[in-house]
């Protein structure tokens, strides 16, 4: 439900005496000024919550009171708003404002903050307030709003029948990519791939302006958008062709949209273009420091749908959807947080270009080879900050003293960074060797400038060091000045007065004055005027005193002022070289990726993949690289894999050529490596297990890890597909069965022989004979017609009959042994097909009575006897 939804069903009390309850619905003369004005603010935004500065606190107030005390579980009190009377309101002290707001925007809210933007005890009349920030979940930049491990993407989709254009931006960092497609399928996975916080979707509908939070529905947007985002419907008018070329165009000084690369790609233009309306329009008072604009196609990389993402378990897992126990999780050894966020991108757009590998790996195997090189950079990344999201806070006028001197911190370690990789050869580390002489002077600067442990608050002075800025110290010497009178005064006065324990102090509400106890009040001089008596002392003020505390008050106003001035100064010019700073952040998110890979490789024992063009998937002891971690060391029991031997286009070739029967020879060879494999064996053997550490290793290879295994050859996948265990999808109402043949179409209609299929059981869920013949007949279809590779693991173990008929389907089992009372898992996957799944035995062993497993071999023996399937199957042809 939005938020106007919930104040629509909002009616005003019947009861005269309850607070009103809708801002809509009161008659506004009879609200006080400052009620007016707010409810003037709230029309302008119908579906925020508006939070609004009074005194020391953000108060809500209407129907946003009781959305807020709901959500935030905060107690709704009432205000007296005027003539009108009584008012819900309940708010949040403004220190706190950032960790209440953070919650509503995680909740999916959007929150519209309207300040105090003169001083109060300044104002004539009422104070004057107005928005200064509008928060949505795609649009923060507080450091205490954002996870350091992941991007906070803010999406753009346009959508035009079958085609459509996606633009997506990390605010905090600078990201900026537009891409463009034309199958909706496709969108909908890139959006899964980005999982963005928000995403923008322009529409005619009337409630323009509405978040709609996860799972919400609106008729305004279409099916194939995932329903778990938050969507903001916007105007369309930000995402027409006109405006959105225009906007970016200004944006990034260009005179055409050719160097960014979308020139000819209106949709990626109009997503873009409306991307950035948005951002000016809820970024108010800051400018948002974006990269450049990049163009980007799918096609540049593996396909890795949701499904497979999900399957592999490759940023959560499936069981319980936690980061421990992912690939993530089992890679990670990066020491810097922009590291920890490469990983994860790095992951989940694994490459297609064999270089772009080869260039990765050549990083890693340096790296694994020289010890002292990886360490002693491990050891000096960890003492690099997010400098992406440091500069972007600088950049949009946020960082304060502590981020500009942790930035500063961080740049001016590059060029160590740069000596320690002098002599490496490898491309990633080569990107070090540079440092811009224009950073390592910013962080020269900063540090002079910036005292060594600044305060928080930017207004209160204490930021700059002395001898930087002549004015500057010319102040802070007249405050001193004034300071030291002060200490001076004590002493002069009690050598007039003769009362050695005359002092002299300050409060807020008084500022200076002379305190005398009350025993010698009778002997304090006559221009002395008394202010405040307490129980045992006498305070007091003289002219003299009250002059020199106005000079002071001033004084220290205008130092602060202009402390602070020169602070934003420095601030800008960071933002001003936030491109600069942006490359190298990248290189150095690089650097430590591979770094943390490398790290891995030699604790783990990875090899290098050799990266081949053909089919091939030869893996020699392979193991699973997360299963492997959590197994006590030496438990794993590897495995080898061998699929796809020859490139079939060769094969093509070669027939076309007339040289059908070379080609048939060589179809024999290439059975050897056979393309299908059907995997058989008990529950619990290990099939899902091996299934997914092929998946896994494939796509390590491509993101250009090292891989567990002893030694790999590896084609380049274009795709990986998964289909792997069976779970309702109560959502959208579909069975568990349907799910699993909504899979299973998708992989039939969209693998290449360029993909690998990982098959983990398929045909469970409907009647067994209807469910084998399923799998066969996608079995066979997928090893004679696609010819992916693929393993098909499953307990139908009629399927090794397909072995026999078709040259690239192999038999494999995962072997057990079998003792009188128990059957014990040796995890080793062996040629050749299990003749029966144990499933019975497994049963026995889970407790079932001895009675119903006896029943149950009978049956088996029955259903067995009456089961050809192959020799039917063959006698079909
Ligand atoms: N190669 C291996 N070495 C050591 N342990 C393994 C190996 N493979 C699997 N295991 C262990 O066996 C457990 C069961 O494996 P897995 O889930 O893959 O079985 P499965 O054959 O797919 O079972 P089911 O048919 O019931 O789905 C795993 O959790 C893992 O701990």
């Amino acid at each position: 439900m939005t938020v106007s939804d919930s104040a629509s069903q909002t009616t005003e009390p019947q009861n005269p005496t309850a607070p009103h309850a809708d801002s809509r619905l009161v008659d506004r003369s009879k609200l006080s000024k400052m009620y007016q004005h707010y409810a003037e603010m709230k029309d302008k935004y119908p579906h925020a919550l508006l939070l609004y500065r009074v005194g020391d606190f953000f108060e809500t107030f209407f129907q946003d009171a009781i959305t807020v005390s709901r959500e935030l579980e905060l107690v709704l009190t009432s205000k007296h708003a005027g003539e009108v009377g009584r008012v819900c309101m309940t708010g949040v002290p403004h220190h706190a404002w950032e960790r209440h707001t953070t919650q509503l925007v995680e909740k999916g809210y959007a929150v519209v903050i309207c300040d105090q933007v003169e001083d109060a005890s300044e104002a004539v009349g009422l104070v004057r307030r107005e928005v200064t920030r509008i928060l949505t979940p795609g649009t923060l930049l507080e450091e205490g709003m954002l996870k350091s491990s992941r991007n906070n993407y803010l999406a753009a989709v346009v959508i035009a029948g079958e085609h459509w254009g996606l633009a997506y931006a990390d605010i905090s960092t600078g990201e900026f990519l537009t891409t463009q497609g034309s199958n909706l399928e496709l969108l909908s996975q890139e959006l899964m791939r980005l999982q963005p916080a928000e995403v923008l979707f322009p529409t005619n509908a009337p409630d323009l302006g509405t978040l709609l939070r996860p799972g919400e529905k609106s008729p305004h947007l279409p099916e194939c958008l995932p329903p778990s985002f938050c969507y903001s419907l916007r105007s369309q008018t930000p995402f027409s062709l006109g405006e959105a070329r225009t906007k970016l165009l200004q944006k990034f000084k260009v005179r055409s949209l050719e160097g960014l690369g979308c020139e000819h790609l209106p949709l990626a233009v109009r997503a873009a273009g409306g991307l950035l309306e948005y951002l000016e329009e809820t970024q108010k008072e800051s400018s948002v420091s974006l990269h450049s604009l990049r163009t980007y196609t799918l096609t540049d990389f593996l396909i890795v749908d949701y499904q497979t993402r999900r399957n592999l378990e490759i940023t959560q897992t499936v069981r319980d959807g936690t980061f421990v126990g992912s690939l993530l999780w089992a890679l990670d050894r990066t020491s810097t947080a922009m590291g920890t966020r490469a990983l994860r991108r790095w992951l989940l757009q694994p490459l297609l270009d064999i270089k772009g590998i080869r260039a990765r790996q050549d990083t890693i195997q340096e790296l694994v080879e020289n010890t002292t090189l990886r360490q002693d950079l491990r050891q000096l990344l960890r003492q690099i900050y997010d400098l992406e999201r440091l500069t972007g806070r600088a950049g949009s006028g946020r960082a304060n003293a502590r981020d500009l001197v942790a930035l500063a911190d961080s740049l001016s370690r590059l060029p160590e960074l740069a000596g320690l990789v002098k002599d490496a050869r490898s491309p990633f580390l080569k990107a070090l060797q540079k440092v811009p002489p224009v950073l390592e002077e910013l962080a020269k600067k900063l540090l002079a400038y910036i005292v060594e442990s600044p305060p928080l608050h930017l207004t209160d002075g204490g930021l700059i060091r002395p001898g930087m800025n002549e004015e500057l110290d010319e102040r802070r010497a007249t405050v001193e000045a004034d300071h030291q009178w002060i200490a001076n005064l004590e002493v002069e006065e009690r050598a007039k007065t003769g009362i050695p324990t005359l002092k002299v102090g300050f409060n807020n509400t008084f500022g200076y004055y002379i305190s005398i106890s009350r025993a010698k009040a009778d002997s304090v001089p006559s221009n002395y005027i008394r202010k405040q008596t307490l129980k045992n002392e006498e305070r007091y003020i003289t002219p003299e005193l009250k002059e020199r505390e106005a000079r002071i008050l001033t004084a220290r106003d205008d130092l602060n002022k202009l402390e602070y001035e020169v602070f934003a100064a420095l601030r800008e010019e960071v933002g001003e070289q936030g491109e600069v700073i942006r490359i190298i952040s990248r290189a150095v998110a690089a650097a430590d990726v591979l770094c943390g890979l490398a790290e891995l490789a030699v604790y783990q024992g990875y090899c290098r993949p050799e990266m081949v063009v053909g089919r091939e998937l030869v893996i020699v002891d392979g193991r699973h690289p997360v299963v492997e971690q959590s197994l006590p060391a030496g438990l794993f029991v590897p495995n080898s894999t061998r699929l796809g031997g020859e490139d079939l286009n060769r094969l093509r070739a070669a027939s076309r050529r007339e040289d059908a029967k070379n080609a048939k020879e060589e179809e024999r060879d290439f059975s050897l490596y056979p393309d299908l494999i059907i995997l058989t064996g008990p529950n619990a053997s290990g099939k899902s297990c091996y299934l997914r550490q092929v998946g896994l290793i494939q796509l390590m290879a491509q993101v250009g890890s090292f891989v567990p295994a002893s030694s790999a050859r590896l084609g380049v996948c274009d795709r990986i597909f998964t289909r792997v265990g069976a779970v309702d999808d109560l959502a959208t109402g579909q069975s568990t069965f349907m799910v699993e043949m909504n899979e299973t179409a998708n992989i039939l209609n969209h693998a290449t022989a360029r993909s690998l299929v990982l098959l983990d059981e398929i045909g469970r869920g409907t009647a067994t004979f209807d469910g084998l013949s399923i799998a066969w007949a996608v079995a066979e279809y997928i090893a004679d017609e696609i010819k992916a590779r693929t393993i098909f693991a499953t307990h139908y173990h009629e399927l090794n009959e397909l072995a026999s008929l078709l040259p690239n389907v192999a038999n494999y089992q995962v072997t057990v042994k079998e003792l009188p009372d128990q059957i014990i898992f040796l995890h080793s996957v062996q040629p050749g097909g299990a003749d029966k799944s144990y499933g019975i035995e497994a049963g026995r062993l889970a407790g079932l009575p001895a009675v119903v497993i006896k029943r149950a071999k009978q049956v088996m023996g029955q259903i067995e006897k009456h089961s050809k399937i192959a020799l039917g199957l063959q006698n079909l042809d």
